[in-house]
Formats: C-alpha cells, structure tokens, sequence
C-alpha cells in the first residue's frame, strides 16, 4: 500500500485539530497522530523566572515517544503494495497518515517524513481571542499568551523561514469548509 504523510502545522488555535479532524472524515485509510498528545507531565516541563511553564517549546514534548508511533504506523502500512486494478483511484489506494501540531517543522526527525506540508495561520489579534476561549491542562495564567505563546509563536516562525522545505501555507481566518475544500483537493491532486 502507498502511504501519504501529510503535515498540519500552525500557530495555536490556528484550526489545525478542526481541519485534521475533517480530513479525518473526508479521507479514505486515514489516520491521525496529534502532537499535543505527547507533551511532557506539568512537573517535567521548565519554568522562567517569571513563572510562566515553558509549554510552547519542543523541550515540552515527548518527541521521542511521536516518533516512535509515526515509525509504527510507517511499518505497518508500508511493504503491503498490491497490483492496481484500473478502476483503482487514489482513495482505495492510499494509507493517510495526518500528522498534526504546533511544532512540526522544526524537529529534524521528521524532516523527511513529510509528503506534504501545511501551516496555518491567524493575526495575532484573532489567535488571542480564539485563546481566550480554551481552557488548557493546565490554564493559561495571566499574561501568557503575550509573555510566552506569542513570543515562541514568532520565534519559530522566523526559525521557520530558514527552512529548506516546501510549506504550504494556509489563511486561518478563512472558514472552515473552505480551508478543508482546498486542502482536500490539494492532497488528492498531489497523492495521486
Ligand atoms: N476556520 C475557522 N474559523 C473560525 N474558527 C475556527 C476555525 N477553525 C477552528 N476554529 C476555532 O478556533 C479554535 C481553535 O481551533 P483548533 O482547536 O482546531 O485549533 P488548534 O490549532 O488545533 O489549537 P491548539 O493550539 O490547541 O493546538 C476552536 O474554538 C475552533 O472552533
Ligand atoms: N496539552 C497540554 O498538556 C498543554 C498544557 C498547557 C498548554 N498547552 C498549550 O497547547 C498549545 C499547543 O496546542 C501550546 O500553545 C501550549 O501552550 C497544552
């Protein structure tokens, strides 16, 4: 079976989960590994001076751990190509695997893992207000999204320009159905 790793990366409550979680729907042997599933215990995870636990870095995150469980579903859906019969479209054969989160490109292991990938953005004014609404284990404290979110935000976003991969990037203040629309024809188009 052909496999298609497709990266879902962007700035936080950018609509990475909503948008993996439609492909999730739309696509035929599709499966999903979330980034924020794999973050470290509150206790093992550093604090500033300021106080403020240093989630928004790849220091926070089990990596190790995700790249273990992408490595697994590589194994087990590579190797097993079979014949194509000619009415066979690229949706029966096809293994998706959507990998989605918020530091995606910058961990060197799954450089090449990619097939295609995806970035969501939103201004800062509308990534607050979205913020503003969620409720974190544990919360945001006072003051964090301007003292650590945003600032990491900017930090690995200018990192991400150094890059020498090919990043599709994305308007999140788009609607939802839209941002799916051409994201869904995107990958059909280039998986097939
Ligand atoms: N296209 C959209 N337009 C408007 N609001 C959206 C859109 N997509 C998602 N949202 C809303 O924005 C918020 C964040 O969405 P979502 O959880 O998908 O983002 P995320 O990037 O996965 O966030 P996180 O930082 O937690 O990883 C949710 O309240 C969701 O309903
Ligand atoms: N999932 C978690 O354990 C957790 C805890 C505290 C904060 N976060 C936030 O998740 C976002 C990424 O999706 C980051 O901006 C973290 O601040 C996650």
């Amino acid at each position: 079976m052909k496999t298609f790793i497709v990266g879902i990366g962007g700035v936080t409550n950018g609509g990475k989960t909503t948008l993996a979680n439609n492909l999730l729907k739309m696509l035929p042997n599709c499966s999903l590994i979330s980034q924020d599933n794999y973050f470290k215990p509150e206790a093992e995870v550093a604090t500033d001076e300021r106080g403020f636990k240093q989630f928004d870095v790849l220091d926070a995150l089990e990596m190790e751990a995700m790249m273990s469980d992408v490595h697994s579903w590589i194994t087990q859906h590579k190797g097993t190509e079979q014949p194509k019969t000619p009415q066979e479209t690229c949706e029966t054969s096809v293994h998706f695997l959507i990998i989605e989160g918020f530091l995606l490109y910058h961990y060197k292991h799954l450089d090449d893992v990619f097939d295609q990938r995806y970035f969501l953005t939103v201004p800062y004014e509308e990534c607050k207000k979205r913020r503003s609404t969620r409720v974190y284990d544990p919360p945001d404290p006072p003051g964090y999204f301007d003292g650590h979110v945003w600032p990491m935000y900017l930090k690995h976003r200018e990192e991400m320009d150094t890059l020498q991969r090919e990043i599709v990037f994305l308007d999140g203040t788009k609607t939802e159905e839209q941002i799916l629309c051409y994201v869904y024809s995107d990958i059909r188009r280039v998986a097939s």
